[in-house]
């Protein structure tokens, strides 16, 4: 292994891609080698994002030059990524990809929510970047890791100790985002006029991380079809899921916290508090922060999850993957 690997960061001048660099760039082990953009080409990070402060100068992709990299992030959208992704394998460059186009494991459920994939000779062949999960020694080993969605890593880390108990009779998600989720382009729905002072469902005919919570739920033994309802909230970064789950079986509020104090000790970016958690409980970290609760006139089981979508939700996540691949440890650079 080299002694400070060579990591670029493909799509710099997005939300992700920029904050990526910028944890690389202040990283004590990995060397940030190079940063690219298509529209941005010849401009410096930091003169786009002053707070990131990476002085570094975007370039145009060039495969056969910035493939000579140990690991690269491509932070591109969906569809977009899969021929990179694929160009970097094919010069042995491992790869942390931030859009979906290695996260579903079925091409059909892919091709119905994304249209067709860019490398379908690859499709599948990503391991889920969420170490919590129980992914975490496959990641080590991974050639390509499809880091999770913003709104999927904090249902799932939410769910997870209820699914692998044989807990989740059926689960309706409710989810509130920031919003940076959407990237840097404003449209109609994410203009500051018609995010400001105001609240409202989005992705109600099927959100495209309704697949990847049930494909995750599944592998943990929840066969479910959730109902996944993101919420736009005028901020810009931040993101808070709660969760309402019908039990397979009557259970208690001390029962359902034991089962995720076990299921979490020792993971340190996993916090279990008492108190509802907010959005500003972590901001800027690699933190999901849960509470649970069992509703007495209903039975259900409540769970509240927060993170940052940029941060435990793409960026910070895909540095402690990429810590991971290069046996580091974990929280190096984002702790
Ligand atoms: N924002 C978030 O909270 C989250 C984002 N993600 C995923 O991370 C990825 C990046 O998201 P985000 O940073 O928000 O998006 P942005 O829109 O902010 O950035 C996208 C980046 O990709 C480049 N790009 C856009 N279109 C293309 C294209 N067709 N080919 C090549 N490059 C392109 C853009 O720059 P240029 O046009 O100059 O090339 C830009 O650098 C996406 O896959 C997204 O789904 C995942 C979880 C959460
Ligand atoms: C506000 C907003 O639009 N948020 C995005 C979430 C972005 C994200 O996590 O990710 P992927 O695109 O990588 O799946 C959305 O709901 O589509």
């Amino acid at each position: 292994m080299p002694d400070s690997p060579k990591v670029s960061v493909f799509g710099a001048s997005g939300y992700a891609g920029a904050l990526a660099a910028a944890l690389l760039h202040r990283h004590p082990r990995f060397e940030l080698s190079a940063i690219t953009s298509r529209s941005d080409v010849g401009r410096r990070l930091d003169e786009l994002y002053p707070r990131h402060r990476v002085p570094l100068v975007m370039e145009e992709l060039d495969l056969d030059r910035h493939g000579d990299a140990d690991a690269a992030i491509v932070a591109y959208p969906h569809h977009a990524a899969a021929p990179v992704v694929k160009g970097l394998r094919d010069r042995g460059v491992r790869v942390i990809d931030l859009s979906a186009d290695f996260r579903l494991t079925d091409l059909t459920t892919y091709e119905q929510y994304y249209g067709p994939h860019g490398a379908p000779e690859l499709f599948g062949g990503g391991v889920y970047g969420l170490a919590e999960l129980g992914y975490r020694e496959r990641i080590r080993e991974a050639a390509i890791v499809a880091n999770p969605g913003c709104f999927p890593t904090a249902a799932l880390i939410g769910l997870a100790p209820l699914a692998r108990a044989g807990l989740v009779g059926d689960v309706v998600i409710d989810a509130k985002t920031g919003v940076s989720g959407a990237g840097r382009a404003a449209t109609e729905k994410t203009h500051f006029v018609s995010v400001d002072e105001n609240v409202s469902a989005y992705g109600i005919a099927g959100h495209r991380h309704a697949p990847e919570i049930d494909q995750e739920l599944a592998a943990l033994g929840a066969q479910v079809t959730v109902t996944f309802i993101p919420h736009l909230l005028p901020l810009d970064q931040g993101e808070l899921i709660s969760a309402y789950v019908r039990p397979t079986r009557a259970v208690s509020d001390e029962e359902v916290r034991d089962l995720y104090r076990d299921a979490y000790e020792g993971e340190r970016f996993v916090e279990l508090t008492s108190a509802s958690p907010g959005v500003r409980d972590v901001r800027e970290t690699n933190i999901a922060r849960i509470a649970t609760h069992v509703e007495a006139r209903t039975g259900r089981v409540l769970v509240f999850a927060a993170i940052d979508n940029l941060w435990k939700g793409t960026s910070s996540q895909a540095v402690q993957n990429l810590n991971l691949m290069f046996g580091y440890d974990e929280g190096t650079g984002i702790a």
